[in-house]
């Protein structure tokens, strides 16, 4: 099959990458479209009152990968270049990753195409609780579960929670999850994301036979992730020498003051005008020899043109499909570049998400050690299935990643049947 709907760059990297790992795997040919292209997407045109008394109409969109294993659960996007064929790579990308460290969800993605900066907070307010009024009747605790992404965060998700609950007529916090503490949200969930990264880059350096105090981390993208991950990073005696947002970036192989750097961006609301190290582009920063290249952005920056002169030992994917495909089979074949695959690599966000639901389902609330060990112990258990599985097909990592998710989701398609 050849979908109409989400053609796109984005959702053909998608596409291609279900296709090598279908391969990898043999799995039967009845098995692929029907496990490949997203069950449903919903598609609106929201009119939101702006402050000057306009009324704009933003596009939107909701995509639910698929329905075989529990609600559908992703993150909402506000961005300009959101699009439905992204909306959609991100939402199949979110399937794998949920089956690969054994969710019980389907993938789901959605977003507004909308520049949140060019907002004032009421504008946003409107946009969020405009959004979910839209999507009433296709989510819901047990039918999809929103998150944030890029350009949301916990009072988005507040917004929402309360715009759900007051149409169906009481507070429904499992109704998304990245929620702030106080209303049901998890403890950890707001740094879990870059958390999960840095553990994982810890965890990596160390099998192959380096200590965090000798890395050199250069990361692209600093909010709720990058932000966290560098934090997290610092934490483990890594040395940040480079970290970079929309503004541009900044280059300082003595080491930047991350928290410096971090009250700057609360206070500015970017980097732009920081004075630490040289000033760089995001593209000249991919390009700096450090230990851990972190992009923790947009999709597909890393070309390959990017991918022939990078000058990383590690590869270590915070942002969902930073790589494309032939980027991919560049640094395949290089071979001197260690890839922690998106679908690994940021899953720390929605493992906790899942803790968040599983809690508000049971209004019963953990404490932060013990949403964080049980995230390390779920991390470390797809790390080693990931690597078990690439030893024994021989593959890479990205495609041991994959296959593994793609596999069980397959599986559990298989299981179900087709009705009627
Ligand atoms: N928030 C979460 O829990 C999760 C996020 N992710 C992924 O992580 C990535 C980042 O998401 P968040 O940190 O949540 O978003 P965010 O909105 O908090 O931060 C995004 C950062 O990227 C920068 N940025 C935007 N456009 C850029 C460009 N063209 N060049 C360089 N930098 C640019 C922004 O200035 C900002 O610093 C995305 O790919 C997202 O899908 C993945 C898993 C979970
Ligand atoms: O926390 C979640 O439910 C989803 C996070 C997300 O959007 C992602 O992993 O890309």
């Amino acid at each position: 099959m050849q979908s109409r709907i989400f053609d796109s760059q984005v959702f053909n990297m998608a596409c291609r990458q279900f296709d090598a790992a279908a391969e990898i795997l043999d799995l039967p040919m009845d098995d692929r479209d029907r496990t490949k292209f997203p069950k449903r997407c919903i598609a609106v045109t929201m009119p939101v009152r702006m402050d000057d008394g306009r009324v704009e109409v933003f596009e939107a969109y909701r995509v639910q990968h698929h329905l075989s294993k529990g609600p559908t659960k992703g993150g909402t996007r506000f961005h300009p270049s959101v699009t439905v064929g992204e909306v959609a790579a991100l939402a199949m990308w979110m399937s794998w990753k949920c089956a690969l460290v054994g969710l019980p969800y389907g993938g789901a993605k959605g977003g507004v195409a909308v520049d949140p900066r060019q907002l004032s907070l009421a504008e946003k307010e409107r946009v969020s609780r405009r959004y979910m009024q839209e999507l009433v009747p296709f989510v819901g605790p047990n039918i999809d579960v929103m998150a944030p992404d890029m350009g949301t965060d916990p009072q988005t998700m507040a917004w929402m929670m309360d715009t759900y609950s007051n149409i169906v007529g009481c507070s429904t916090p499992a109704v998304v999850t990245g929620k702030p503490i106080d209303i049901g949200g998890s403890e950890g969930r707001l740094e879990s994301t870059g958390r999960g990264v840095a553990y994982l880059i810890k965890r990596y350096l160390e099998s192959h036979g380096l200590r965090p105090h000798q890395a050199t981390v250069n990361i692209q993208g600093f909010g709720n992730v990058g932000s966290h991950a560098a934090l997290g990073l610092l934490g483990y005696g890594c040395r940040i020498t480079g970290i970079s947002d929309i503004s541009g970036a900044i280059f300082n192989p003595g080491g930047i003051d991350v928290h410096e750097a971090l009250r700057h961006v609360e206070a500015n609301g970017t980097l732009e005008g920081y004075m630490e190290g040289d000033r760089l582009t995001n593209d000249e920063l991919l390009l700096q020899k450090c230990t851990v290249l972190v992009p923790a952005a947009l999709e597909r920056v890393i070309t390959v043109k990017v991918a022939r002169k990078l000058k990383c030992r590690f590869l270590a994917e915070a942002a969902n499909g930073p790589t494309t495909v032939s980027a991919d089979a560049v640094l395949d074949e290089r071979g001197d570049i260690e890839v922690i695959p998106d679908v690994l690599c940021n899953s720390g966000g929605v493992i906790c998400s899942y803790f968040e639901w599983v809690q508000d389902l049971q209004s019963l609330f953990w404490e932060h050690d013990e949403v964080l060990r049980k995230l390390f112990d779920i991390l470390d258990k797809a790390r080693h299935s990931v690597e078990t599985q690439k030893e024994r097909l021989g593959i890479s990592r990205r495609n041991a990643a994959l296959t593994l998710g793609i596999e069980r989701v397959a599986r559990a398609k298989a299981l179900r049947g087709i009705f009627p």
